[in-house]
């Protein structure tokens, strides 16, 4: 069988073609991965071909490897989605670079009006050196010294804030006269992201194959839904990714903080509490779904707010569908990685709001226990704070409660100082710890309600 690329393209089928082919590189995305290829780069495409407007071609930039670069290079940058049993090759991104390339220049050219990135949770640092941010903040610097216009950076990663994230970190990597240039040329718009898309296995590539017929190595399986939305404030041109379905809002928050307690946060509550090796199997076990229902009714959905004629039971709904999804793969142990990053904004953000409201977030207080416990057990656990959080597995509950506490970046002071947070992750570790997890959501009386 053949590679796919420009010259194989005429061997696909017509309606698995792409929709566009760009003529100028506009958009550098940092971080192509699975995400980034399933999701803005289809808006992308999606907005060029309602418009006509072919200059907004995707130069993608690895960081860490030249995996991806080595596997869409030799393909002219093509690769194919599939959602549900819709394939399609997508055609907007022109480009990769790999890790030694020269991303300044690209960010630094007069064509380049947008970057975006999705570089995960914990490429949101300062330091050590090189990081994305830091090879961010080289790019603006050319650009400022190229004198080559305005731009507009875009954090899609699943953090609370994440343009005033990002804006925060480049400030503090500026000189002040660099500072100023970009106080006057770049936004960080916030962003809420939406489409669940797994780490592809060798199966999904040869399913890719038979469907396509040609080989992808850069194929991605994704779900039928996508959700984009964009704060509206750009510092110069855009793709028109309204018309390809993304909404461009004043405030981005509700959003945002919905998706990220409610999908997210019952993501994590399956990683840590269900057992299942994929997202779906936990699904189908119907003391865990009743458990993620009440997770959601009783402690995430009261900490919302701004969303007046949103139907959020609809949306729950939507999500224990979406979970359930048999046609995704979706690895617990992908979602569970890296949980020191992901908890804050995902469960204990809520669980601070129901505490100072006076209520016991007893079922967030549960996940965290499960996640206390996957960290001591775990024999290998992907995570930056991988040393600090690994401890003996056979400490009481309330020692290991007691020293994962303490990590403040994590917990901050408050829910450490907090005795009623503390009891309750004390008690349900105590739970786990002697009946595992399906007995204690079953004693629990976590059921269907
Ligand atoms: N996959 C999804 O369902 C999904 C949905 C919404 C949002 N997101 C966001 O996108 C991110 C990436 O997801 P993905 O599925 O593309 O993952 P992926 O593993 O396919 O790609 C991750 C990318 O981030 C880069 N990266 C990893 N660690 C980094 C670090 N420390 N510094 C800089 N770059 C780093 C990698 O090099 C790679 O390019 C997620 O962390 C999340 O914030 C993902
Ligand atoms: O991508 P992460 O690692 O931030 O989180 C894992 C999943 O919860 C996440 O990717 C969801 O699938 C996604 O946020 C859905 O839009």
């Amino acid at each position: 069988m053949v590679r796919l690329s420009r010259a194989t393209l005429s061997r696909i089928a017509p309606a698995a073609r792409p929709l566009a082919e760009p003529r100028v590189t506009g958009v550098v995305h940092l971080g192509i991965g699975a995400f980034h290829r399933a999701h803005q780069a289809v808006y992308t495409e999606r907005a060029m071909a309602a418009t006509g407007d072919d200059r907004w071609g995707i130069c993608g930039a690895s960081q860490r490897s030249t995996d991806v670069a080595d596997r869409l290079r030799p393909q002219d940058c093509l690769y194919g989605v599939r959602a549900g049993d819709e394939v399609r090759v997508v055609g907007s991104v022109r480009d990769v670079l790999a890790p030694g390339d020269d991303l300044a220049a690209r960010l630094a050219a007069p064509e380049t009006a947008v970057v975006t990135l999705t570089i995960t949770e914990k490429g949101y640092r300062r330091d050590p050196p090189p990081t994305a941010i830091g090879r961010l903040v080289s790019g603006l610097r050319a650009r400022a010294a190229a004198d080559a216009g305005p731009l507009t950076v875009i954090s899609c990663d699943n953090l609370p804030d994440n343009g005033a994230t990002l804006a925060g970190l480049v400030a503090e990597l500026c000189e002040p006269a660099l500072l100023e240039w970009v106080g006057q040329n770049v936004r960080f718009p916030a962003t809420m992201v939406d489409r669940i898309v797994p780490a592809t296995t060798r199966a999904d590539l040869d399913d890719m194959a038979a469907r396509l017929g040609v080989i992808d190595l850069g194929a991605v399986v994704t779900e039928p839904f996508a959700q984009w939305v964009i704060e509206d404030s750009f510092a110069g041109e855009r793709p028109a990714w309204d018309r390809a379905g993304a909404l461009l809002v004043g405030d981005v928050r509700p959003y945002e903080r919905m998706k990220l307690r409610l999908l997210n946060g019952g993501h994590s509550a399956i990683a840590y509490l269900s057992g299942a090796a994929h997202v779906s199997e936990a699904m189908g076990d119907a003391a865990f779904a009743g458990f993620l229902r009440r997770l959601m009714d009783d402690d995430l959905s009261p900490t919302l707010d701004g969303l007046e004629g949103f139907d959020l039971a609809e949306y729950k709904e939507s999500l224990l569908t979406r979970f359930a999804n048999p046609g995704l793969r979706h690895r617990v142990a992908q979602i569970a990685a890296d949980g020191s990053q992901k908890l804050p904004q995902r469960l204990l953000d809520p669980a601070r709001d129901r505490l100072a409201g006076g209520h016991e977030p007893r079922w967030i207080a549960l996940v965290v226990a499960g996640w206390m416990r996957h960290v001591t057990t775990s024999r290998e656990l992907d995570d930056p704070l991988a040393g600090r959080l690994r401890g003996d597995a056979t400490a009481t509950a309330a020692a290991t409660v007691n020293r994962l506490l303490a990590i403040e970046e994590v917990f901050g002071a408050d829910l450490r100082e907090n005795r009623v947070f503390r009891a309750l992750v004390t008690d349900g570790l105590e739970r786990l710890n002697a009946d595992g997890a399906a007995a204690t959501l079953r004693a629990l009386d976590a059921g269907p309600p």
